[in-house]
């Protein structure tokens, strides 16, 4: 079989990755409260006339949560896997991996909060 060229290569490959967006998106319960509070601060971007500035740091907090969201539903994915039992050192990656997700939770709320508690009130 001949090999495929590097452009096929990485078109499919953006393929399996937009799979595993739509896929995180449609099973995951989290992701969707997430895919929610980014349409609701893209609204509100657009509502209060936000700078680009607040544009880019809005867009890369977002980025952040839904990345590393992501990330964490790959490690409780692959913990499952390869222990369906309940075993401590699982319990102990797992909850590093949500660790991760909150804390970057934690940042974006706070970009949110400088860019709109002074717009709001
Ligand atoms: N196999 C296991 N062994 C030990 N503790 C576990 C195990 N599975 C889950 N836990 C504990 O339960 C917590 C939640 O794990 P779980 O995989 O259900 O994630 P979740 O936060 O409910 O994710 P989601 O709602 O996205 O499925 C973990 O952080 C861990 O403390």
């Amino acid at each position: 079989m001949a090999k495929e060229s590097f452009l096929v290569n990485r078109i499919k490959s953006v393929g399996y990755a937009l799979k595993g967006a739509i896929l995180l998106i449609r099973t995951e319960g989290s992701i969707k409260i997430q895919v929610f509070i980014t349409l609701l601060v893209t609204a509100a971007g657009f509502y209060y006339n936000i700078s680009a500035t607040e544009w880019i740091l809005q867009i890369l907090a977002i980025a952040l949560v839904l990345g590393i969201e992501g990330l964490n539903t790959a490690v409780e994915k692959t913990s499952d896997y390869i222990q369906p039992e309940f075993d401590d050192k699982i319990g102990f990656i797992k909850d590093i991996s949500a660790g991760a997700v909150m804390l970057v939770s934690i940042a974006a709320t706070i970009v949110g909060l400088i860019i709109y508690i002074p717009k709001i009130f």
